[in-house]
């Protein structure tokens, strides 16, 4: 077993880490032993924020001044510094957030190919000549950054989500200050360590961490902020985003998902099984893009059923350090609570428990909060394990007749993430794709698991319609200026 250190982390800001005004420090536990402390951060003030966005707002007119290209040169050095730090930082976020090494070291390469993406993006065109009505008239688009962007990050993804909204505000020509989940705030600091590393201007990335209450919505109120990107809950979003709102601030929401995986009659069981798995229950199912739906055509109901159980009896869940667990615990009591409370939420309203469904305690289990994988059947979409998220390793089997019926249930529910089906028959594919309602669309492949290069986001209440990653970024993080010269 890795060693356990318990270090104190600190804000960095303007260049420098420092300690909080408050002198009060925060907790990040590990969720596999709850015992183990993987280090401590600063309980920040306002006045401390206030400080990191005066930094950022100084030194925002020098970033933007500079060419893409240096900017990107900067990110290609904090990437190749995380890469040689990959273990390390992976370890962390293993035993910070929970979710297996091998996911976490797929987070983490994931994050260095996010910085080197935007790094690249410096050198792609940032606008169009436009032809004028007027022969003598040039006419054409720019961008100009926002300026100071906010970032709030959830704690499911302490390195990838940090990077997917830092990196394209930074080659776009913003400033950051970040506030990260404090769950999962260790490993977002080992990341600022690199920003650090890499030299960047003093002020261009700043990382307060604290309460989502004074640091998060600080950050939605303060007026030096000009753009604020959040993923998290539904709650917390729209509350950031109705502050950002009132004061004139852009915001990009990234909330939840309720995603539904269909499969008909024609699938290869085989692949949607695997795909399910993976897409339901990696990450202890804590993706906004994770599986909590399954539509299966009756025909084929109970096949897929039998083959689905039968691999999932063969689940390992334990400590994610540990090669022999394929499944971590849950990151904290209240999420282990929240899910215990919708599993007992679909007994109550008649849905039928098949596998799973309790809190693991023996053993080792009894450190953490570890769940079992569950599956309930005999769902129906009125019922709130199919309407809510779950955030946690739970499917609901739902059995229609038709594809069409499966289409009216997958778009029933408020949220619109992310959707697949499996099926071999073009026809259903092409149905799928034109009807469903999300902003993922995936056809024989898992639900979670996006790629950086392309964009990013839902549909209905799963964000504010906007879209991260890939080109679509450039769209959050800049405006369009219209020229017009004669
Ligand atoms: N879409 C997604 O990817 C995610 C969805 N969720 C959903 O949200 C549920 C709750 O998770 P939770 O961590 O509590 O999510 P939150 O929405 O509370 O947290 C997300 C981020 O917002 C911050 N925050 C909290 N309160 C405020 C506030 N009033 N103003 C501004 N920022 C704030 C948090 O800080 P702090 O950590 O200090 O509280 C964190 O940095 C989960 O069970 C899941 O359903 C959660 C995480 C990711
Ligand atoms: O599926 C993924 O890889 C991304 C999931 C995600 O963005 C989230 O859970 O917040």
């Amino acid at each position: 077993m890795l060693k356990t250190e318990e270090k104190s982390y600190l804000n960095f800001i303007n260049g420098h880490w420092s300690s909080s005004s408050s002198n009060e420090q925060l907790k990040s536990i590990n969720p596999a032993v709850q015992h183990e402390v993987v280090g401590y951060l600063q309980k920040s003030t306002v006045e401390d924020l206030n400080q990191a966005v005066a930094a950022a707002k100084e030194a925002k007119h020098n970033w933007r001044k500079l060419s893409g290209n240096a900017r990107g040169n900067y990110l290609y050095r904090v990437a190749d510094i995380l890469e040689n730090r990959l273990d390390e930082v992976a370890e962390s976020l293993t035993r910070e957030m929970g979710k297996t090494l091998p996911e976490a070291k797929g987070e983490t390469a994931r994050g260095i190919a996010i910085l080197r993406y935007y790094a690249g993006e410096g050198l792609r065109k940032i606008g169009d000549v436009i032809p004028s009505t007027d022969s003598d008239g040039l006419m054409y688009t720019t961008r100009t950054p926002l300026g100071v962007v906010g970032v709030i990050t959830p704690w499911n993804f302490p390195v990838a989500i940090p990077l997917w909204k830092m990196a394209p505000a930074l080659i776009y020509g913003n400033t950051v200050v970040i506030k990260p989940a404090t769950e999962a705030a260790v490993t977002c600091a080992k990341v600022m360590e690199c920003f650090a590393e890499a030299g960047l201007p003093e002020g261009v990335v700043n990382m307060v961490t604290g309460q989502g209450s004074v640091i998060g919505q600080g950050i939605a109120e303060h007026p030096d902020v000009d753009g604020v990107t959040f993923t998290g809950s539904n709650q917390v979003g729209k509350q950031i985003g109705q502050t950002c709102l009132v004061r004139g601030a852009k915001y990009q929401l990234e909330m939840g998902g309720k995603n539904p995986v269909i499969v008909l009659e024609d699938a290869d069981l085989e692949l949607a099984v695997k795909a399910i798995i993976s897409g339901g229950l990696s990450s202890t199912g804590q993706k906004c893009t994770a599986t909590s739906r399954v539509i299966v055509q009756g025909t084929v109901y109970d096949r897929f059923k039998e083959k689905l159980l039968n691999e999932i009896e063969k689940l390992t869940v334990g400590n994610g350090l540990s090669k022999d667990n394929w499944m971590g615990p849950c990151i904290s009591q209240s999420q282990l609570e929240k899910i215990l409370y919708y599993i007992q939420k679909g007994k109550d309203e008649g849905a039928s428990l098949v596998l799973g469904g309790n809190q693991l305690t023996d053993g080792e289990h009894g450190n953490g909060y570890y769940v079992e994988p569950t599956v309930f059947e005999n769902v129906s979409n009125d019922m709130t394990i199919a309407q809510e998220e779950i955030f946690g390793p739970v499917l609901a089997l739902i059995k229609v007749e038709t594809v069409e019926e499966a289409i009216k249930l997958a778009n029933d529910v408020e949220f619109g993430l992310s959707a697949s089906i499996f099926t071999t028959h073009i026809q259903n594919m092409l149905s799928f794709i034109d009807d469903i309602e999300a902003g993922l669309v995936r056809v024989n492949a898992e639900s979670a698991g996006v790629e950086l290069q392309a964009p990013f986001g839902g549909m209905k209440n799963s964000s504010s319609h906007s879209r991260e990653q890939g080109r679509a970024a450039i769209e959050f993080f800049t405006s369009i200026k219209t020229v017009f010269i004669k």
